[in-house]
């Protein structure tokens, strides 16, 4: 049987897209033609944005390659665009003359920039922002001029102002509206979003409409309808798109704001389909891949005779590319008399969650600074789940702890969870491809399921269920991984530039180091920070501003925005002296919760912030540093002082080993234990490290944990004194602070370097001697936290003065 001539005009996402599933269903039914404008293979318009940041290249975007057209048998014609469809004869003319016929046509010519009609607008130095040439012209303009105008602040104007900033340009945003994005987001979140792009170092210029775009040839500044002026050599037009409907339009095809379609993507004219941003669907025109793809779909199997459901209109989620800013907006926005909403608002952590609720339904999502929970949420906004039963907690945090992303999460995630929201693909559906397909790399999922080939904020939870799904033969964790978001170097790239330019200062090794974003994230920055602390011994000054909040507070913040104290006890061991002052403290601060922690001390939980210097001045304790990435506790048994089996000195071990190695910073948090025999009552084998009496001398266990990863410790060494113990921990202690990743645990390190390795490392005697130096000489530079709170005004002014806390509404 002779194949069916396909045409389609465009070839762009959504197009190609649906020649993708046609070649899945049928791949032996048409024989394809296509034709496409711009004069490359099908790219990742999305990942222009990148692209203009900085992130990656344009060769990095080609989805589908130059071969991949040639291996499927598919005509292209690039750099060629249809003039018109003669629907009688069923034929398409392209601008250089070329008649192609067709059985089916396709027309997939999305849209184009909306440029303003107003004077000027047409100058040299002005500019859309939707392909490569855009693209290509804004990175152009970069390196001959420095001011960039970005009219329009919503997604692709912000995307694009961030780029231009990493360009090197100043820029203005100008926007017409009092808030940024307010098609998705509400006055909170854009106000929390206005202000973190400002740090970034973008200047908004808010409820401005441009009436003229002045200059000769080419531009040089703007001017607003009330008269007022600024400076611009590069504008970049970002107030919305407009559909590529004239071919349409003109050869007789109905067409309103796009070209009208019904549920199986078919015109008004037989044979003839639309798809992609250049369609009209029940009166909406959709402006991001999910709903095209969906299309596509459905498009695909109408065209290959395959039984479909029809297409019925799509909820779309939505996020912006900017590293640092981390949102999620779906459904509507605001409240109305029908609606009651549930919002929290956390300005300590810049975290805000809008849930909107009509009809005991999910209506609308927005969520800013904390976006985990988003593909729960949007699940339950689609599915149109009622909520009437459930608390507002149980709505906005899902499991027990709400806490970072991991392989927990990932458990806790039904299968049917949308993790890929561009390409609608579920955790069920990518577990299922790693199980039976032998996936092991995001990639390889990507190419099977298309999860994460489009905007690919999906990507690191992807890699998360690859490690979920596969454990030990995850080979990703074995590529290099990229500090953050905000720089493509790793963590060891990162310590031998600090190391090769002396870099001094967090702010230094961002800029010199080329950070995507000038101030860094929340990942980043604290990382930076300990490595500069480590490598710089006792002349470097923390920052304490670049510290994860609990260590930058030197107390734990609690669930309903209060702290908790919790004084050094050496040892666990106390005196009557110590535990007056705690009762007494606990009864003049009203303390609600008084309580004896894992690490033998006492805790004393729900301290306002601004109380906290006080109570530490009333302690008159040191800190226990229960909140720090440094050593926490040492637990010990009361040992041979009192106990009948004792061999050794635990408790005086335990507090020696303490006091020496108290305030260090460290890649994550470390315990201790010293047991006196091997009954271990203080559980030294799941200690970072276990030290245990045996008769005439200490078995030294490392690299144990109690926690999530729960991991006995291995047997290091057996040693005679306890000088030595305390020498092998302080080398082990500065080997690990050396080498491991910021917020990787001894138990973690150790499976990644191997133990062998490093017994065979510090079994030399200068190597230890050396490491303890290098330790030594750190710890000499640490002070008292709470003293200095105490002493230092300035410090109580900044960290601890009263200031609003989380409230749940
Ligand atoms: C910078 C940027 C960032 C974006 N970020 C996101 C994001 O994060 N998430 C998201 O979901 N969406 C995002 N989008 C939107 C997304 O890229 C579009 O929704 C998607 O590309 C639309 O696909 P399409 O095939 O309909 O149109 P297009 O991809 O625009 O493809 C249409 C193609 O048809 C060609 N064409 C037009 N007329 C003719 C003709 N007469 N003859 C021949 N060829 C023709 C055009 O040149 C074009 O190549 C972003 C868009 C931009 C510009
Ligand atoms: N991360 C993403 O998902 C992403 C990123 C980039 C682009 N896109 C898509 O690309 C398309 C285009 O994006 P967009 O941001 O241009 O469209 P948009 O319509 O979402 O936003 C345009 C913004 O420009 C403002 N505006 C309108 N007229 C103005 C004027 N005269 N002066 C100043 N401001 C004015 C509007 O108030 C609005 O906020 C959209 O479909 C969008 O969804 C998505
Ligand atoms: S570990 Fe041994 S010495 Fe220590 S308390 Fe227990 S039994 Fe006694
Ligand atoms: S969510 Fe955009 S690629 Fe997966």
């Amino acid at each position: 049987m002779s194949k069916k001539k396909l045409v389609m005009i465009g070839n762009g996402m959504a197009g190609v897209r649906t020649v993708e599933e046609i070649l899945k269903l049928a791949p032996e039914a048409f024989q394809i033609t296509i034709f496409g404008h711009e004069s490359h293979p099908n790219y990742n318009r999305i990942q222009l944005s990148t692209v203009l940041q900085g992130d990656t290249t344009v060769e990095d975007i080609i989805m589908n390659s130059w071969e991949w057209y040639k291996e499927n048998e598919i005509e292209l014609f690039t750099g060629e665009a249809i003039v018109a469809i003669d629907t009688n004869k069923k034929e398409v003319i392209s601008d250089k003359g070329r008649i192609v016929a067709y059985d089916e046509l396709i027309i997939a010519t999305g849209s184009s920039s909306f440029i303003l009609p107003i004077p000027g607008a047409d100058k040299q130095g002005v500019t859309g922002f939707r392909d490569i040439q855009d693209c290509e012209t804004m990175i152009k303009s970069s390196k001959l001029y420095k001011k960039a105008a970005v009219i329009g602040g919503g997604l692709l104007g912000l995307e694009a102002a961030r780029g231009l900033l990493n360009l090197g340009m100043e820029v203005d945003v100008i926007h017409l509206m009092p808030d940024l994005m307010e098609r998705q987001l509400d006055s909170t979140a854009s106000k929390m979003l206005k202000d973190e792009l400002e740090a970034q170092g973008m200047n908004f210029i808010m409820e401005k409409q441009t009436a003229e775009i002045i200059g000769e040839d080419r531009v040089t500044g703007l001017r607003f309808t009330d008269g007022t002026e600024i400076e611009a050599d590069l504008v970049v037009m970002a107030v919305g798109i407009r559909s590529n409907t004239s071919v349409a339009k003109e050869s007789g095809i109905y067409v309103n704001r796009g070209i009208v379609v019904n549920d199986f993507m078919e015109t008004s004219v037989p044979n003839i389909f639309a798809v992609g941003e250049c369609a009209e669907h029940r009166e909406l025109v959709y402006g991001l891949v999910a709903p095209l793809y969906e299309q596509g779909k459905v498009l695909a199997a109408t065209l290959c005779g395959v039984e479909t459901k029809p297409y019925e209109g799509s909820i779309v989620g939505t996020g912006l590319k900017v590293s640092g800013v981390d949102l999620f907006s779906a459904g509507e926005i605001e409240d109305d008399k029908h609606t009651k909403s549930i919002k929290v608002h956390n300005e300590f952590d810049g975290v805000y969650k809008k849930i909107v609720i009509r009809d005991n339904r999910i209506s609308g999502i927005v969520l800013y600074g904390d976006t985990k929970d988003s593909s729960r949420l949007f699940k339950m906004l689609v599915n149109k789940e009622d909520v009437s039963g459930m608390t507002s907690v149980s709505i906005l945090e899902s499991g027990c702890c709400g806490g970072a992303a991991g392989s927990n999460d990932i458990a806790s995630m039904a299968d049917d969870e949308i993790v890929c929201g561009c390409n609608g693909v579920s955790k069920g559906t990518i577990v299922q491809a790693i199980q039976t397909k032998e996936l092991t790399s995001v990639d390889e999922v990507g190419a099977c399921t298309n999860a994460g080939r489009s905007c690919g904020r999906c990507k690191s939870q992807i890699a998360d269920i690859l490690a979920y799904t596969l454990g030990d033969k995850f080979k990703e964790a074995d590529k290099k991984i990229a500090l953050c978001g905000c720089t493509t170097l790793s963590r060891d790239e990162v310590v031998a530039e600090i190391k090769e330019k002396g870099l001094t200062s967090v702010k230094e090794v961002m800029n010199v180091l080329g950070w995507q974003q000038e101030e860094g994230c929340t990942k980043c920055r604290p990382a930076v920070n300990y490595y500069l602390g480590m490598i710089h011994q006792d002349q470097y000054k923390d920052d304490r501003d670049s510290r994860l909040v609990n260590e930058k507070m030197h107390a734990n913040i609690q669930k309903d925005g209060t702290y908790s104290v919790i004084p050094r006890m050496y040892g666990g061991v106390t005196s009557a002296e110590d535990l007056k002052k705690i009762a007494e403290v606990a009864e003049k601060y009203d303390v609600p919760l008084v309580k004896l922690t894992g690490g033998q001390r006492i805790g004393l939980y729900g301290i306002k912030k601004e109380d906290l210097p006080a109570v530490w001045e009333d302690l008159g304790m040191d800190s226990g540093y229960a909140y720090g990435k440094t050593l926490r506790t040492v637990k010990t048994c009361v040992g041979a002082k009192f106990c009948r089996y004792g061999t050794q000195d635990s408790m005086g071990l335990g507090i020696e080993l303490e006091k020496k190695f108290e305030r260090l910073d460290t890649p994550h948090k470390v315990k201790m234990g010293v047991s006196a025999c091997p009954r271990n009552c203080a559980e030294a084998g799941i200690k970072d490290f276990g030290v245990v009496g045996i008769d005439g001398g200490w078995e030294i266990y490392v690299a144990g944990n109690g926690g999530t990863d729960l991991r006995a410790g291995d047997l290091f060494a057996t040693v005679k004194t306890k000088e030595e113990v305390i020498e092998l921990i302080g080398a082990f202690m500065q080997y690990y602070r050396e080498t491991a990743n910021y917020l990787e645990r001894t138990s973690k390190w150790v499976e990644r370097v191997g133990l062998d390795h490093v017994k065979e490392f510090l079994a030399d005697e200068k190597t230890r001697k050396a490491l303890n130096e290098r330790l030594d000489k750190t710890l000499l530079k640490y002070n008292e936290p709470w003293s200095e709170a105490i002493e230092k005004k300035e410090i109580q002014e900044k960290y601890y003065q009263k200031r609003e806390v989380p409230v749940l509404v």
